[in-house]
């Protein structure tokens, strides 16, 4: 038997606790000018049923006493009224737009802030698409929808209210008779809504895999022109247009729904108010003339237009409930790597950095150290070796805390790295990574990133020790293109080396820093990276051995376990796996 479909609440409690935050967050420490605007929006109202009650008095006059005199003056009365509904037309928008577009301001910058808080592990599963989406374009409508709907919508509400008020003083059972529609029109009303729903969840979700989508194939181009893969590429985006074509059609035409079924309502209670009315005009049981008929038609005709705007606005309003639920959902992101409340942030720099008993995941599932134990010599360099994927890098991720450990703990002359304030721990790193990463921007502008305090001098001082001043002297300040694709993959890593001359921290993170060179340049730059090396705690990742073989120790790793360590000419002498891949590398050099 089929399951009955239960309908979704039309505000959910979480609808309702999204709007508390959003008023709460953003809008009530407008609340003065929201008086204002309220005030404005009544006088508005008041507007109409002033005129209502001046066309009666004005049709009285035509039709019985036949005054000029009075007339003139209903119609000056008339004018004035509706200039004042003008300008109130013109300042409501201009204050709510105001508190609307500082609403979000306010919002971006604390999206902004929050997301430079997360940790991560977040970003490496969000796609980058869903963030530019909520950051641009849903913060952007939410605040079009603060702003402009929701003050038309209570403008609107006001305009129903006071007509249908006076409508109800002047003839209380015409009114009652045209209102038996107000059933069919909230049926349509809670329809729409939950379709639309619905439908624009579909649809911001398959628009944030579209944005994903072409900023994948943009990045990837290179790759996808080797590979041929254009028409690939074409099609997979030309997918995701069209379904998004068939989902703004679906909510679309959901929403258009409205208007017609709004129509035919207005017809039937006008057909009914000139029927009954007209009875009522005819019919000596009823003290109701010609004049206030046509009155009442008039203010049904009032009333219907914005009651039209309102039911429309209804519908528009779960997509927006939808858009602050999406926004509100990263908040309840929460970093987990953060300051201790007793972090402190004086620490021996210059001490041996430990790693006692540790153990750490990126996945539950897949394991990687279970009880690693490692102490890199303060003052020393270390080396960590190993195959492709046995952790290497997350040795050193968890050394700066990008990942935190689930088990066991690592110290920096003795002291807890997360008892250390994230700021000052991560300054006591100068990073050399694997995945560089470049701004479009002079590399100039991109060598001083690291330290924006830094003097020219100090700036020429790191280009000159990393072999990238001759080409910081060529392109002068152009910029390099979008994450440095104008630069080859050597000149890449010449600017995260000239960095990390530049930052001079007492900890050297090296993650394949020199791979990309060669030989000659690895070289020269080896030893004025020597030269920085000096008397700092040094701790390199290297696939090519021969390049740590003077390191003070040596550490090899397999699938996350410590099997060797010691100095180079030792490891060597111990015939296991460091001894393997290093005569393995040596052959393959020699051309053997
Ligand atoms: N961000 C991540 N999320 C999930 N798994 C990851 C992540 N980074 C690395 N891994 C996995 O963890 C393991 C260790 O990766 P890691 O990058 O530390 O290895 P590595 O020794 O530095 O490798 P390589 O020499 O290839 O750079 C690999 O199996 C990898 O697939």
């Amino acid at each position: 038997m089929k399951k009955p479909k239960k309908r979704a609440p039309l505000y959910s409690p979480r609808d309702r606790e999204n709007l508390r935050w959003l008023w709460s967050r953003y809008l009530r420490r407008k609340s003065p000018w929201l008086l204002l605007v309220l005030g404005m929006i009544l006088i508005q109202g008041l507007v109409y049923q002033q005129f209502l009650a001046m066309t009666e008095s004005g049709l009285r006059v035509i039709f019985e006493s036949g005054s000029v005199a009075e007339l003139a003056r209903i119609c000056a009365f008339v004018f004035l009224l509706f200039a004042t509904r003008g300008l109130m037309s013109y300042l409501v928008p201009r204050v709510t737009v105001w508190v609307s577009n500082d609403a979000i301001y306010q919002m971006r910058r604390d999206l902004i802030n929050h997301l430079m808080s997360l940790d991560l592990a977040y970003f490496e599963r969000t796609k980058s698409g869903e963030i530019i989406q909520r950051l641009v374009s849903q913060t952007q409508a939410l605040g079009v929808f603060v702003g402009q709907a929701i003050a038309n919508a209570v403008r609107d509400a006001v305009t129903v209210v006071i007509v249908s008020g006076y409508l109800i003083y002047k003839n209380p059972i015409l009114f009652g008779t045209a209102v038996v529609v107000l059933p069919f029109i909230i049926w349509t009303m809670n329809y729409v809504s939950d379709r639309v729903k619905v439908t624009q969840g579909e649809a911001e979700t398959e628009l944030a895999d579209y944005m994903n989508g072409i900023e994948e194939t943009v990045n990837g181009m290179r790759t996808v022109k080797i590979a041929s893969q254009e028409q690939v590429e074409t099609d997979r985006l030309m997918k995701g247009t069209g379904h998004i074509r068939d989902l703004m059609n679906r909510v679309q035409i959901t929403q258009a729904l409205v208007m017609p079924s709004i129509d035919l309502s207005s017809a039937f209670v006008y057909v009914l108010v000139i029927g009954l009315g007209g009875y009522m005009v005819i019919s000596p049981s009823f003290d109701v003339d010609g004049a206030g008929i046509i009155t009442f038609l008039l203010g049904m005709v009032m009333v219907f237009d914005p009651a039209r705007l309102l039911a429309q606005f209804f519908g528009g309003l779960q997509s927006n409930m939808v858009l602050l639920e999406r926004i509100r959902r990263l908040y309840d992101e929460v970093p987990t790597i953060r300051d201790a409340p007793d972090a402190v942030a004086e620490f021996d720099t210059g001490g041996d950095i430990v790693l006692e008993n540790v153990s750490f995941a990126y996945s539950p599932d897949q394991p990687l150290f279970e009880g690693l134990d490692m102490t890199l010599a303060g003052g020393k360099v270390s080396a960590i070796v190993g195959s492709t994927g046995s952790g290497k890098t997350t040795v050193l991720s968890l050394l700066s805390r990008l990942y935190d450990v689930q088990g066991g703990r690592i110290t920096i002359g003795g002291q807890p790295i997360d008892r250390l304030q994230l700021r000052a721990l991560r300054a006591a790193y100068s990073v050399v990574a694997q995945d560089i990463v470049i701004f479009n921007n002079s590399i100039w502008e991109n060598i001083r990133y690291v330290n924006p305090d830094a003097t020219d001098a100090e700036v020429w001082q790191a280009a000159e020790n990393a072999e990238i001043a001759e080409l910081v002297r060529r392109r002068g300040d152009a910029p390099v293109g979008p994450k440095g694709a104008q630069l080859s993959g050597g000149q890449k890593q010449r600017i995260a080396i000239a960095r990390a001359f530049l930052m001079d921290a007492p900890i050297l993170l090296l993650d394949e820093a020199t791979s990309a060179l060669d030989q000659a340049t690895e070289a020269r730059i080896k030893s004025a990276l020597d030269r920085l090396t000096k008397g700092k705690t040094t701790i390199v990742v290297a696939h090519r051995l021969s390049s740590v073989a003077d390191a003070d120790h040596i550490f090899v790793l397999e699938q996350g376990r410590l099997v060797e360590k010691g100095r180079h000419a030792d490891l060597l002498a111990q015939g296991g796996l460091y001894a393997q891949l290093y005569n393995a590398q040596k052959e393959g050099y020699d051309g053997r």
